[in-house]
């Protein structure tokens, strides 16, 4: 016999899909399900993988007190209705290679999951992770057609952490007073921007001598292989995770926040038709809008430089499509 409860419409949680189920996919997935946030499902290539991953993130929901479902899969077709799809499939640098080495068999890849995603999920904001990362977001962008808004690129969060947390261990001051910030593309011509880093409102150009500075910028813009060199199997994927998830939120919560994100660029900083990191304010539509700093013309020269490299590498990751008959 129907009853008053069998008159309640479905809830819908919102879904967020990972696609690879490595260290950063599933490291991503982790803090996801463990905040809460979403339901999580969790693709890759090989199989089983995600299966097993799902499957022990879910066992600990009892423990970690989270009520998110976590489904691993091989299959597009269980991704369908994401709110937001994360891009992390592709392979990871070694030691001794650039970001750019990893570019065409990223791009084959990249191109093949924005594709596939965007079947099943229409509506859902694209956010990759995959380096290089600020060409992988471009092609994804060309991949989905989307409105630019709605494809961006993690990277620019965990460039500034970097420096925010080498702030706060070179003061011995917590990393929570500390904000930094990085512009440009995630690579070693990114923009880190001493005068706009702070300790509780002080500029740390009143706190430490150029030297000093200097040397955490460049610890900043070697971040990412420092950790290679450490780890020697590949790169790192807790703070990326943290990355990710923080911008994750920022959309799902509608928070309005201002974080550095790849994002497409129409005349702002006088650049066009490229992904670069620059200040976004992240919201459930996406990118809702991208702040304009001032720089000093050499910081704008620095930024130009950075963009013109990856603009360089857009045009050579497209041409490798192109031969690979994937576009
Ligand atoms: N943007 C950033 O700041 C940032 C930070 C960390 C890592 N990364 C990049 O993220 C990517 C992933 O890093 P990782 O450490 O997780 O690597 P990983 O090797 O641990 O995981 C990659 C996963 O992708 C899967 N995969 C490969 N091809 C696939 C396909 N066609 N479809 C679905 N899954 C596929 C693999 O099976 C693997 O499980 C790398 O390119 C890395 O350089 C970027
Ligand atoms: O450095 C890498 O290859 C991974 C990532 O881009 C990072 O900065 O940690």
């Amino acid at each position: 016999m129907a009853d008053f409860y069998d008159t309640l419409l479905p809830c819908q949680s919102p879904r967020v899909t990972v696609i690879g189920a490595g260290n950063v996919g599933r490291t991503l997935a982790q803090r996801i399900a463990e905040k809460n946030l979403a339901d999580v499902v969790l693709l890759d290539i090989v199989g089983g993988l995600p299966q097993g991953i799902a499957l022990d993130l879910m066992a600990a929901g009892g423990i970690e007190q989270h009520d998110s479902e976590i489904i691993g899969t091989n299959d597009y077709a269980m991704t369908a209705g994401s709110d937001i799809v994360v891009i992390t499939a592709g392979l990871a640098r070694k030691p001794g290679m650039s970001r750019d080495d990893l570019m065409a068999v990223n791009a084959k890849i990249v191109h093949e999951a924005a594709r596939n995603s965007l079947k099943y999920s229409p509506d859902a904001i694209f956010l990759v992770i995959t380096n290089p990362l600020d060409v992988m977001t471009y092609l994804t962008w060309k991949a989905t057609d989307l409105p630019p808004q709605r494809v961006m690129g993690m990277a620019g969060v965990l460039d500034s952490s970097r420096l925010q947390t080498f702030i706060a261990m070179e003061l011995g001051v917590s990393t929570a007073d500390v904000q930094a910030m990085v512009l440009g593309g995630h690579g070693d011509l990114m923009l880190p921007l001493p005068r706009y880093c702070t300790v509780s409102g002080v500029p740390i150009t009143e706190l430490m001598d150029a030297a000093t500075i200097e040397r955490l910028v460049e610890r900043t813009r070697d971040g990412g292989a420092e950790i290679v060199r450490l780890l020697q199997t590949g790169g790192a994927y807790y703070a990326p995770a943290a990355s990710a998830c923080l911008m994750v939120e920022a959309i799902l919560r509608d928070r309005s926040r201002l974080l550095p994100a790849a994002a497409y660029l129409d005349g702002q900083y006088g650049l066009r038709d490229l992904y670069l990191g620059v200040p976004c304010r992240l919201g459930c539509r996406g990118i809702e809008s991208i702040l304009e700093v001032r720089l000093t013309d050499a910081e704008q020269q620095d930024l130009h430089v950075s963009a013109a490299s990856v603009r360089e590498n857009v045009k050579i990751a497209i041409d490798s499509l192109t031969v690979a008959g994937a576009r």
